[in-house]
């Protein structure tokens, strides 16, 4: 057995990321058994249809007994229920791990419920679309994608190794970081992306009452790249603006004052400054393109529009 495989592996919730990563498991062979546990009995059935797993419980107390590793994939909001659910029937030396979007946050809910016998390692891969639930998954989804880990001070090394094999194995490449500093990092790149999709796509809908039907017959890419962030799991994204509170309104408070510097701009005719921003937000681009992190277009571009959510 190498490093990256486990005996049995429980998946606490089985949307987009649990399902992922139970097909990324099955295809590279990293676990004897998956044990599937979720609270809604009508996901649970549905991810027996698809044989996502071995066996299927809604209990996640029951999923936990014997597993090796845990994988909790629930949204953020619920990851102190999930450890209290839980704590009691970990194994002993099992690794508990999650992929939450926010960091600190699920450090702060589920670390005093965890037993000291068992290994918490908090994780977050960096992949995803606008679609949830177990339909949306595919196994490719880590593939080349980064899988950050905000390990604990008293983080065994053998454990985390074993982990970063695990995401290694499903394609992820990976790296480690504070988690505060991860939940600022995330808040720029990630979280406030979101919100001001969400915003802009809301915006665009209360005019739409006054333009009518304008809004989507002629809603140009630029627009329709919003309504795919702006089309993400409502429940995922309440929990992260909740989780993330701090971090987000830090780097909103900077986002309006720049916002209002470009409207100051705009409304006195000030072409050098709009020029001069418009050229460098251009080279940021261009040099995401340069270190190969363009993966996202072709399979989550606008073509996903057109594809069944
Ligand atoms: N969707 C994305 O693009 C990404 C999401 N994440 C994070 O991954 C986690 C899961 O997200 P998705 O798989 O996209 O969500 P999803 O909505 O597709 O799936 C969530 C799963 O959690 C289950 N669940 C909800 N509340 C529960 C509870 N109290 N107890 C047990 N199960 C519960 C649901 O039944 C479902 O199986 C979230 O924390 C999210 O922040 C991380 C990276 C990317
Ligand atoms: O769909 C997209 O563009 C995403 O950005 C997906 C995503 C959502 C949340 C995360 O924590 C990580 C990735």
């Amino acid at each position: 057995m190498s490093a990256a495989q486990f005996d049995r592996i429980a998946l606490i919730g089985i949307g987009l990321i649990g399902s992922s990563i139970a097909r990324g498991v099955r295809e590279k062979g990293l676990a004897k058994d998956i044990v599937i546990s979720t609270r809604s009995l009508e996901t649970l059935k549905r991810a027996e249809e698809l044989q996502l797993g071995d066996h299927y419980t809604p209990s996640a107390a029951e999923a936990v007994k014997d597993a090796d590793l845990v994988i909790v994939s629930v949204p953020v909001g619920a990851s102190e229920s999930v450890a209290k659910q839980i704590a009691a029937h970990l194994k002993p030396g099992a690794i508990v791990t999650d992929v939450g979007s926010t960091k600190a946050s699920v450090i702060a809910q589920m670390a005093p419920h965890l037993p000291s016998h068992v290994h918490f390692i908090p994780g977050h891969p960096l992949a995803g679309t606008e679609k949830s639930g177990p339909d949306a998954g595919f196994a490719d989804l880590f593939k080349g994608r980064w899988c950050i880990f905000t390990p604990l001070p008293d983080t065994d090394p053998k454990a985390l190794a074993r982990l970063v094999a695990f995401w290694e194995a499903l394609g992820s490449k990976t790296d480690q970081m504070e988690p505060e500093h991860h939940d600022k990092v995330l808040a720029i790149v990630s979280h406030l992306p979101h919100i001001i999709a969400y915003n802009i796509v809301g915006t665009a809908d209360d005019l739409a009452a006054v333009t009518e039907s304008e809004v989507i017959k002629y809603s140009a890419s630029g627009f329709r790249d919003f309504t795919r962030l702006a089309a993400s799991d409502p429940t995922m994204w309440r929990d992260i603006c909740l989780h993330n509170k701090d971090a987000i309104l830090e780097m909103l408070a900077r986002f309006s004052e720049d916002l209002a510097s470009l409207q100051r701009s705009i409304r006195w005719g000030e072409g050098d400054k709009l020029f001069e921003l418009f050229s460098r937000t251009r080279t940021v681009r261009r040099s995401i393109i340069d270190a190969g992190q363009d993966v996202d277009v072709p399979d989550f571009g606008r073509h996903s529009l057109d594809k069944k959510a």
